[in-house]
């Protein structure tokens, strides 16, 4: 089975094409205000005209109202939703697109009973717990934590890289990885170099 890949807080256009060249499945634009990677649907409306066909483009939340998602997709055609605060399956379940629920995994959580609350999902994208943030740390979790069978898909986050994504592959065999941090020369600023490093490992992976 081919992993699917995610490269996360596209800011640049020159990144999103390239993260569509090196082979990545989908691009994730934030629309997070704290975020250092936050891009606004200007922005985002420009990257996603410059990417060729056939990637999928996910859009994230933290925490939004309803008019701040409604307001995002009357300006920019997203495909995927990404939700990584404390919203409810039905809060997600609103906007008749299909959406991801983030967790940030940490000891005790139990990711069976989350996996069965948000059932309509697309996924679970399992990030890092670190305390007073939401995602974009570049911090890993225990992959152990990850129970063998879950009811939805896993995207595997946090912390990934070109050196422990086969790794990471090969333990937790996940449908998607997902990567923000371990391929940026700085917050925001994809490094392509990294990106075509963690694309190689994942395919190695895959073999
Ligand atoms: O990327 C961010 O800045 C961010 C901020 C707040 C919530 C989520 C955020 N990113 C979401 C992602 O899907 C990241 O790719 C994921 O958290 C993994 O990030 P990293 O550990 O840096 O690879």
């Amino acid at each position: 089975m081919q992993t699917r890949v995610k490269i996360c807080g596209i800011t640049r256009v020159q990144d999103g094409l390239f993260a569509s060249e090196v082979g990545a499945d989908a691009i994730g634009l934030v629309f997070y205000p704290k975020s250092p990677r936050f891009v606004t649907s200007d922005q985002a409306d420009t990257i996603l005209r410059n990417l060729p066909p056939f990637i999928t483009n996910v859009g994230l939340f933290v925490n939004p109202t309803s008019e701040d998602v409604l307001d995002i997709m009357g300006h920019v055609r997203l495909d995927l939703l990404q939700f990584h605060g404390e919203e409810s399956p039905e809060f997600c379940e609103q906007f008749g697109l299909p959406y991801l629920k983030a967790v940030r995994v940490k000891p005790g959580i139990d990711l069976v009973q989350y996996a069965l609350a948000y059932s309509n999902a697309k996924g679970l994208l399992l990030d890092a717990f670190v305390e007073g943030t939401h995602g974009g740390t570049g911090k890993s979790f225990d992959w152990s934590l990850i129970p063998d069978q879950l009811s939805l898909p896993v995207v595997l986050s946090g912390g990934l890289n070109a050196a422990n994504v086969m790794a990471a592959i090969q333990h937790v065999r996940p449908w998607a990885v997902d990567v923000s941090s371990g391929v940026e020369a700085s917050k925001g600023i994809k490094d392509a170099a990294q990106m075509a490093a963690f694309m190689k490992g994942v395919r190695d992976a895959d073999v």
